[in-house]
């Protein structure tokens, strides 16, 4: 799971008739459309755009019944590579002795909602690390539209043949009728007996930690420029949230995934979102198709809906949370 703690980073949601004391019971608007990471003096953001249905030709790749398990590290695509955003080829990354990612490949297309699961440790967040460009794979490559990426992404990068990606880390989400300062400062706000004073100074001490001056009073949408997003990773959304939260989040997600719109990446339109998640509800409520992570391999890919019917034992025990199984903890 990525750690927000050395960066701020605040994508927007829609909640509104905020007050201190009861933000949460605002009706959520249905273009949500504006995602904000802050990340290393960097504003990267995202819109959505409608879902894709993955067509049954994905079934193949499920594991067999049989118990060895069988390793899935390239998908056999079978679309128009035109419509695919971003793809990871054979990417291996290791830290120190741990090898973490060993050869995994996929491709996500335009429209498509894609979650990626799998037990801890086994380097979910740091394939989403390695498309953001805030890793460098070791071995393999990640294709943005088709042009490999190069290196880190650096300050003056904001996107690959005109591809945005935004990385949302937990606990994230940002209410778009609150000023910067009420997002930033909003659980000081809402649980902490800080003065408003304190608070506020706090936040543009942290705005400034990451080179945002003077834009506390703003609300999110007037941050957002012109800038151009389309593809969204989210590192766990709703970790830490109750249920009804979650859903709430979850509903967030999928509202900014706007059919009907095209690819041309006019504001509040069109994308991808890629969501790695442990929340059985996130992945029914969120997305469309299923990767499963490994030991740094994809062991199994399918349907959202296939998932707690698949008879992939490795699936199986996941969904059910059995001690046993392949899965050794
Ligand atoms: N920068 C790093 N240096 C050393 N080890 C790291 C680094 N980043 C991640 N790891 C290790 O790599 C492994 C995979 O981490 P990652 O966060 O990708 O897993 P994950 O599948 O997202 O796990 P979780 O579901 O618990 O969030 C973990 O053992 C983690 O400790």
């Amino acid at each position: 799971m990525l750690s927000t703690s050395s960066s701020a980073l605040f994508p927007l949601s829609s909640y509104h008739g905020y007050s201190r004391s009861n933000v949460c019971s605002g009706t959520i608007a249905s273009n949500m459309s504006n995602f904000w990471v802050y990340r290393q003096r960097k504003i990267v953001c995202s819109c959505m755009t409608s879902s894709r249905n993955v067509s049954d030709e994905l079934s193949p790749f499920k594991l067999s019944d049989s118990s060895e398990m069988k390793i899935l590290n390239s998908v056999d695509e079978p679309k128009d590579d035109s419509e695919v955003l971003i793809e990871c080829k054979n990417v291996y990354k290791s830290f120190g002795e741990k090898h973490i990612l060993r050869g995994v490949s996929f491709k996500i297309r335009h429209g498509e909602a894609v979650g990626i699961i799998g037990p801890s440790g086994t380097g979910k967040s740091t394939i989403l690390k390695i498309i953001a460009g805030l890793l460098a794979p070791d071995k393999g490559e990640v294709y943005i539209r088709g042009k490999r990426r190069e290196g880190l992404i650096s300050d003056e990068e904001v996107s690959i043949s005109g591809l945005r990606i935004g990385l949302v880390f937990q606990s994230a989400a940002l209410f778009d009728s609150l000023t910067v300062r009420e997002n930033v400062g909003f659980l000081l706000y809402e649980n902490s007996k800080m003065s408003d004073d304190k608070i506020a100074e706090l936040v543009t001490e942290t705005l400034a930690a990451v080179g945002l001056k003077e834009v506390e009073d703003r609300l999110p949408s007037e941050l957002s420029g012109g800038m151009k997003k389309r593809v969204l990773l989210y590192d766990e959304p709703t970790a830490g949230l109750d249920p009804i939260a979650s859903t709430v989040v979850e509903d967030l997600i999928r509202s900014v995934h706007i059919k009907g719109e095209d690819d041309v990446g006019n504001a509040g339109k069109v994308a991808s979102y890629i969501v790695v998640t442990h929340q059985h509800s996130t992945i029914r409520r969120a997305v469309d198709r299923l990767i499963f992570l490994y030991e740094g391999e994809i062991v199994w890919e399918g349907l959202t809906h296939e998932f707690t019917t698949s008879r992939s034992p490795i699936v199986q025990q996941f969904a059910s949370g059995n001690l046993e199984g392949p899965i050794k903890y």
